[in-house]
């Protein structure tokens, strides 16, 4: 089944064509900026395009096709997807604003991990809610992993993140994923919090990765979200969640361009299941069709 944020709907019309009219220039243009590509990057691969296609004298829509993929791969490709998890115990921080999918993402991240033989440890310093504390608990039971809780309510999120590094070390754990709560990237005092978590945590072992969470459903919005907690976290990849619930697929290459951090995890569902590292030449073979 079609991934409901592949363009390959709205290309069909275009690939249909003997050849390449100027009607496909304007379709190829509109396909891309409905998907979020931003007006920026949809005229760049357009024109891109159209220069190689004079150059090659390329007239057949199916070359073009071959051609859109390519440029796409190497724009998504210019940036390194992998998770940086060498150290041990490797720290993980997970940021973003309410309910982006932090909380479904560590659960789904927490097997994933498990599922490669490694042993996991979350934490909870979404200290806030008690109903978060709870919800990070039943995730990581479903993915047989343990958990670290606040010893009280409001307790302080960087005490939190700390005794679950220490649980890490004293058991051996090679994976510390530490859940934050939500906040938004106006709130200047939250975001101060965030770097304190991370100063605290560095006392104890280094952070290997600052995971933020965008919903693929803002759009053009996450960008600014992004730019916050980049200043204030010092984020090292980004993870794209609710891909399935959007139209938008053109907003994981909009958000890496503009950001300049790779995108290293999407999640596509709300299952344990549902979440893949970033593969530049799958998701634009699905992108494209
Ligand atoms: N369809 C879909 N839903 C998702 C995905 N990831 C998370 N969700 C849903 O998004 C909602 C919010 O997820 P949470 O994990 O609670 O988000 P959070 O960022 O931890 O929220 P706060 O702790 O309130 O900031 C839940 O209903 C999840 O099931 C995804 O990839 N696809």
């Amino acid at each position: 089944m079609a991934q409901r944020w592949s363009i390959s709907n709205a290309l069909r019309g275009m690939f249909q064509r003997e050849t390449i009219t100027e009607e496909t220039w304007e379709d190829l243009e509109t396909a891309l900026i409905t998907a979020d590509f931003g007006p920026d990057i949809a005229e760049e691969v357009v024109e891109a395009l159209r220069a190689d296609v004079d150059r090659l004298v390329v007239d057949d829509p199916r070359e073009l096709r071959r051609m859109l993929r390519e440029t796409l791969e190497e724009r998504f490709a210019a940036y390194d997807p992998t998770l940086t998890l060498q150290e041990r115990p490797a720290v993980i921080l997970v940021v973003g604003v309410n309910g982006v999918g932090k909380t479904t993402t560590i659960g789904k991240l927490a097997r994933l991990l498990a599922s490669h033989g490694q042993s996991v440890v979350v934490g909870a310093a979404d200290t806030f809610r008690a109903a978060a504390v709870e919800q990070l608990a039943t995730w990581a039971q479903r993915a047989g992993v343990e958990v670290v809780r606040p010893e009280r309510e409001g307790q302080d999120p960087a005490s939190v993140a700390f005794q679950t590094v220490q649980r890490a070390q004293a058991g051996g754990i090679a994976m510390c994923i530490v859940d934050t709560a939500g906040r938004l990237q106006t709130k200047g005092g939250l975001m101060d919090e965030l770097g304190k978590i991370r100063r605290v945590v560095e006392k104890l072992a280094p952070v290997s990765e600052v995971l933020l969470v965008l919903d693929a459903t803002t759009g053009q919005n996450g960008v600014a979200q992004a730019q916050a907690f980049i200043e204030h976290a010092g984020v090292t990849g980004l993870v794209i969640t609710k891909l399935d619930g959007s139209a938008k697929g053109g907003f994981v290459l909009a958000v890496q361009e503009r950001t300049g951090i790779p995108i290293k995890l999407i999640g596509q569902g709300e299952g344990i299941d549902d979440l893949t590292g970033f593969t530049p030449h799958v998701f634009v073979e699905q992108l494209v069709g």
